[in-house]
């Protein structure tokens, strides 16, 4: 504390009486007053108290001094910059002075110069306003002159042209009138021609088509003829080669009879000889005798030298043949799928139900012969209203409607499933020759479409199934190997269900099996379906039982599941020759559509409408696609509409022959449903679809 009032007053350098003095000094000037009576302690203690405030004063005052005096340096430091600054600045006046001097006379000299340049330009463009105004003046004169021997000449050209104009119309117009009644006479004459070609092409085609069929059938026979030709043929071969090892047997063993017979005679003649001449005649004898044996057993060498050449020539022989019988193979496989084209990649049969009620509607059917589209024809008649029950048999009656159509072949009440798969056989040997071949059942419930598809005994399903295998056998003699594959599944409300599965009932509507198409390979996979391999037909039949089984538990007393579904039975059909290295994929997919009939969709609801609605979507895109698939016009084909045809998309179409089965009942009451089917799959049937290919 000492050490600060010290700094305060002027620091170490101030001697100890001076500080006294100034302290005493600044205690008088206080404002405290002189007590004159207190008693000296109080006094005392006052005056201490003086002193602190009076050091504290003077401690501020210190502070203040020596801000004060650092304002000052910093002010004389300033001063001391800015004088040096000014001293330089005064150095540099003359200079700059000198320099100002310079400018200002460069200045007057360029505006001097300036001023004579102005003088130059306007004198140069009053003489251009002059000029320009001449030249007006001349171009206005001549203007004048020129517009009217312009315009006179412009009047001459448009009357020369118009003139000419006019007569190139008039040439032109009578060019055209000439070329146009050439035209339509060669254009009559063209009509006339293309009618007459159109008629031969047609007569052609008919004949080309009957032609074709002829010699198809005469060489399926031939096909025939020759194969069992050959088939005996080879069964004398190996017969034959079977004796020629049994002679080669014995020759061989008699060789080696002789051979010892040989060495047995030896041996004796060397004994004879030794007593030659008791044994000469004996030896001569038995010389004889060897030399006739060594020629028997080189006959017997000769002889089976030629058995095995002969042997060896059967083995040729049959191998010939049988790559005849492949080449002839080769053949049949082109020749039956040409047949196939010609008679179309669509066909539609008509099967009637047997009827034993006898209120059924009056159908008629004419045979092939007495027809010209190459259809067979049916027509169904309306039954009166007055009485349903009175059958009207004489439908020439004028007020019976009657109703025409024509199919690719028609069955009647009569006709058996075995006759039916007749036809549809050569379809499943186009499957097994690599095609893809859809054949569906269509009609209302009840019209038979299950009996003709799936009937456990002679269905199409297991029809197929066996002809399938019996054909397999055959064609391994052609080096041909099969792989054939089984996938059974339904289609309820738009939802895919595995019918071959054990957990059908608990996966019901549950599982989304998903349809997948591979467009590379044109292939089509569904996902979590059971897929069983087949090796012989008999296994079809649990095929089926299981399929059913499964269908019947799913059905109610008020749902008759089985009939509201589609069914698709699918078999894949890969095949591979060892000989030629030639490999096909064919798919047969068989399908039991669900019933067509119309029901109004005013007199159901809930279930059952969804129901409805389902089935009608899905059987009407079917039509829709198989529509367009003839219309050559047509960009887009709606496969993605429903599940069925989205499943079928590379079964129907291009790569495929399609056979529909229009299944109707000939009961009276069901005669629109009939009608109903008879024409939608009039609309089928007249679609064409272009020339199948193989996979
Ligand atoms: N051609 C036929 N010969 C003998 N009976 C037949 C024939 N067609 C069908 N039936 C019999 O008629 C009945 C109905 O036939 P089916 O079940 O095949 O009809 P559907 O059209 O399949 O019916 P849904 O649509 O209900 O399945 C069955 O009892 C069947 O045995």
């Amino acid at each position: 504390m000492n050490d600060i009032t010290n700094t305060a007053l002027g620091g170490d350098s101030l001697p100890v009486s001076r500080k006294r003095k100034i302290s005493d000094a600044f205690s008088s000037s206080q404002s405290v007053p002189q007590q004159q009576q207190q008693p000296p302690s109080l006094v005392k203690q006052q005056k201490l108290d003086n002193s602190k405030s009076d050091l504290k004063n003077m401690r501020d005052r210190r502070q203040q001094l020596e801000a004060v005096l650092k304002e000052k340096q910093t002010a004389k430091d300033s001063l001391r910059k800015l004088q040096s600054e000014l001293w330089s600045i005064r150095t540099d006046i003359p200079e700059l002075e000198l320099k100002l001097e310079k400018l200002m006379d460069e200045h007057r000299a360029i505006e001097r110069g300036y001023k004579l340049k102005q003088g130059d330009l306007d004198l140069l463009s009053s003489k251009r306003d002059k000029q320009i105004h001449e030249l007006q003046l001349g171009f206005e004169l001549f203007q004048k002159e020129d517009e009217v021997k312009l315009n006179q000449e412009v009047e001459r050209l448009a009357d020369k042209f118009f003139n000419e104009a006019q007569q190139k119309e008039e040439q032109r117009r009578k060019r055209n009138k000439q070329e146009r009644e050439n035209l339509e006479s060669q254009l009559a004459e063209l009509n006339k021609k293309k009618k007459a070609i159109e008629q031969s092409f047609e007569d052609q085609i008919s004949n080309l088509k009957r032609e074709g069929e002829i010699k198809i059938e005469n060489m399926k026979s031939d096909y025939h003829l020759k194969k069992q030709a050959i088939r005996l043929q080879i069964e004398n071969t190996k017969a034959e080669i079977g004796i020629t090892h049994d002679r080669m047997k014995d020759a061989e063993l008699t060789i080696s009879k002789n051979n010892d017979k040989i060495e047995k005679l030896s041996n004796e003649f060397k004994i004879a000889k030794a007593n030659s001449g008791e044994f000469e005649e004996k030896t001569k004898s038995l010389r004889l005798e060897v030399s006739s044996l060594i020629q028997f057993s080189a006959d017997r060498s000769k002889e089976y030298e030629q058995l095995r050449e002969k042997s060896q020539k059967f083995v040729d022989d049959t191998k010939a043949l049988r790559e005849k019988l492949l080449e002839e193979e080769t053949a049949r496989r082109k020749l039956h799928n040409k047949l196939q084209e010609i008679k179309g990649n669509i066909r539609v049969f008509c099967r009637i139900k047997p009827e034993l009620e006898t209120n059924s509607f009056p159908h008629k059917i004419t045979s092939l012969l007495e027809t010209t589209d190459g259809k067979e024809h049916l027509s169904i008649s309306e039954v009166p209203n007055t009485d349903q029950r009175q059958l009207q048999f004489n439908s020439n009656k004028s007020n019976i409607k009657r109703f025409n159509f024509g199919f690719d072949k028609i069955f009647d009440m009569e006709s058996s499933n075995a006759e039916i798969f007749e036809e549809i056989s050569q379809l499943v040997q186009s499957a097994l020759d690599g095609y893809n071949v859809c054949i569906f059942t269509y009609g209302q419930t009840g019209s038979g479409k299950t009996y003709t598809m799936s009937n456990p005994n002679d269905g199409m399903i297991p029809r197929s199934v066996k002809l399938i295998f019996n054909r397999i056998e055959q064609l391994r003699e052609m080096y041909w190997e099969f792989k054939v594959e089984g996938q059974f599944l339904e289609i309820y409300n738009e939802n895919i269900n595995d019918l071959m599965t054990e957990s059908y009932l608990k996966n019901l509507d549950k599982i989304k099996h998903q349809i997948k198409h591979n467009e590379i390979e044109q292939t089509t996979t569904i996902t979590d379906l059971t897929t069983i391999p087949l090796s012989n037909a008999e296994e079809v039949s649990s095929i089926l039982e299981t399929a059913n089984r499964n269908r019947m538990t799913a059905s109610t007393n008020s749902n008759n599941r089985s009939s509201r579904s589609h069914s698709v039975f699918i078999i894949s059909l890969k095949a591979y020759n060892s000989q030629t290295g030639e490999s096909t994929t064919g798919k047969l997919n068989l399908i039991d559509l669900a019933g067509s009939e119309r029901i109004s969709q005013s007199l159901v609801t809930g279930d059952r409408l969804r129901e409805t609605q389902n089935i009608n979507k899905s059987l009407s895109s079917l039509g829709d696609v198989i529509i367009s698939l003839g219309n050559k016009k047509s960009q887009h084909i709606p496969y993605r509409n429903s599940k069925l045809t989205y499943l079928l998309q590379y079964s129907l179409g291009g790569n495929s022959k399609t056979l529909m089965f229009v299944n109707v009942s000939p009961n009276v009451k069901h005669f629109n449903e009939s009608l109903n089917s008879l024409r939608f799959a009039t609309k089928v049937n007249n679609t064409h679809i272009g020339q199948a290919t193989k996979n």
